[in-house]
């Protein structure tokens, strides 16, 4: 049982035009604490027709509430905001129940998922249009931009709040209505922002969140010519088939998806800074996010040094359960993704590198695993090439700036970079030089709602937060018109 302030936020129902409705022929998904194993809710498995019904929702909700003032649309999300920042601890134990990550590291992320729908709701009183001086007296040029219509919203488990909120805010902001489909891994979070939606004033058919088959819900929305817009958050194979499957309805996409982050300690780098920069861009969730480092590049005059350093800090990280005092690193999401932790280490060794800390499931069992750290790393290994998504730092040694930048872009990802220097010149030309929508300089986290998140190459496309991040649910409108 989840203990909960609000019990109100215990959400098994759907939401769609503001009713919260069972699976028409009782079909559930069963959802559970990966720490455990337990089954600790069941939500329902909606049908291609009910979410027919959830599009249908949104289109017919969405002229009242792209009708409303600007200022009208910031007043309810505001009150969004604040529900969402009221009932944080609620929504950390959602998250640490049903994703494992530590209560600390769910409650800043609830936070975090707040802080997207507070920007946002100040973005939609700046959605500025533009005149144009016209070829001809005749004529006068304005630009405008439009909400673009019905959104939808595929998301990943690894952040169950924020990743939800960084899509829904700027779609309703805009004056689009917005259909959001979470992981079948971690519904309870989504269903509860539907909750708090609803308290904040957002009307029926704005927001609505159904649970179901990923397939057949992913293929009714991306096969709906009613909805104009998909924004998908996950891995990179599933980014290409969703956005093979808008292509008959020409859908604008937004895309945010694998990593392979490099992260870079130059000799001249402040030393105990990176490695407390390498601990956080690395162990965070466990090693479950997207911008996590999964590569650590030390040039050879601090290579031994630094690894000291890392496996000391390492070896004091605190495996457990979420809710347990101290516990800093969670469980993995699930047995699939340890044996893929369990895969890369076991080439990475077969290749050479060597084992400095952890390489074991951890004695908790279930699917906890040992932070690990290995030195002499290679690109020849699959760690090298592959998002690990899991607890594990890899260290290449290089010599010259050169080869660690050719190193770095030696992937058909490019999401986020990081790099350690003290030198000026150096950090011009190395954040030039890296091929990623995002790079850190002398810090390892860099997520936040005022800067445009997103990558490039097959990272995706599109950005998040940021003053940009509203253009992704605008279309953009010129009239001409003759006055002479
Ligand atoms: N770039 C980013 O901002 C970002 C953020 C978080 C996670 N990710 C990436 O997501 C991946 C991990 O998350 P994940 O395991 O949930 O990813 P995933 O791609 O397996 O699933 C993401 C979402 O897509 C749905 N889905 C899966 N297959 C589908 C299909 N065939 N049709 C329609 N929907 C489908 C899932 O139900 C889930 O809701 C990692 O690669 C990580 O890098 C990227
Ligand atoms: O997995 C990556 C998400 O985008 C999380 S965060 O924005 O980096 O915190």
């Amino acid at each position: 049982m989840i203990k909960l302030k609000n019990s109100a936020l215990m959400r098994d129902r759907c939401l769609i035009n503001g009713e919260w409705i069972s699976a028409s022929d009782g079909r559930e998904i069963e959802v559970d604490n990966p720490a455990s194993g337990k089954i600790i809710a069941r939500v329902p498995s909606l049908t291609g027709s009910e979410a027919e019904t959830a599009i249908a929702a949104a289109k017919a909700a969405l002229p009242g509430w792209s009708r409303l003032a600007a200022k009208d649309r910031t007043a309810i999300l505001r009150r969004w905001f604040t529900l969402i920042v009221e009932n944080a601890d609620d929504l950390a134990a959602l998250m640490t129940a049903e994703q494992g990550k530590p209560l600390a590291e769910a409650k800043g992320e609830a936070l975090y998922a707040a802080s997207f729908v507070e920007w946002f709701a100040e973005e939609a009183k700046r959605v500025y249009g533009e005149t144009v001086p016209a070829p001809g007296t005749d004529k006068r040029i304005i630009v405008m931009k439009q909400p673009i219509g019905v959104c939808a919203a595929i998301t990943p488990w690894n952040f169950p709040a924020a990743m939800i909120t960084r899509k829904a805010a700027p779609a309703l902001a805009a004056g689009c209505t917005m259909i959001v489909k979470p992981a079948e891994q971690t519904p309870l979070t989504a269903l509860a922002l539907g909750v708090l939606a609803e308290q904040a004033g957002i009307p029926a058919g704005v927001l609505q969140v159904i649970t179901g088959d990923a397939k057949e819900i992913g293929g009714v929305l991306t096969a709906s010519d009613t909805v104009r817009k998909l924004s998908f958050t996950g891995s990179t194979e599933v980014g290409r088939i969703l956005m093979a499957q808008s292509a008959p309805t020409i859908k604008k996409l937004s895309l945010e998806l694998g990593g392979n982050a490099p992260f870079i300690v130059f000799d001249d780098a402040d030393l105990d800074a990176a490695v407390e920069g390498a601990l956080a861009s690395k162990y965070r969730n466990a090693g479950q996010t997207c911008v996590c480092s999964n590569r650590i590049y030390v040039q050879s005059g601090v290579y031994d040094a630094f690894a000291e350093k890392l496996v000391a800090r390492v070896a004091a990280l605190e495996v457990g359960e979420g809710h347990q005092p101290g516990v800093t690193i969670g469980p993995l999401i699930d047995a699939s993704a340890v044996e893929k932790v369990e895969d890369h280490i076991a080439d990475a060794l077969a290749k050479g590198a060597k084992l400095l800390i952890g390489g074991q499931r951890h004695a908790l069992g279930a699917t906890f695993y040992q932070p690990t750290v290995l030195a002499q790393a290679t690109q020849q290994m699959k760690i090298a090439r592959e998002e690990t998504f899991g607890p594990v730092a890899p260290l290449f040694r290089f010599e010259t700036e050169e080869e660690v930048i050719a190193m770095a872009n030696d992937t058909e990802f490019g999401l986020a970079a990081y790099f350690y220097t003290e030198n000026v010149r150096r950090t011009w030309r190395v954040a030039e030089a890296l091929e990623y929508g995002m790079v850190g300089h002398n810090s390892g986290l860099i997520s936040n709602e005022v800067a445009p998140f997103g990558g490039v190459k097959q990272s995706g496309l599109g950005r998040e937060g940021s003053h940009h991040g509203i253009d992704e649910y605008l279309e953009i409108k010129y009239l001409c018109s003759v006055i002479a």
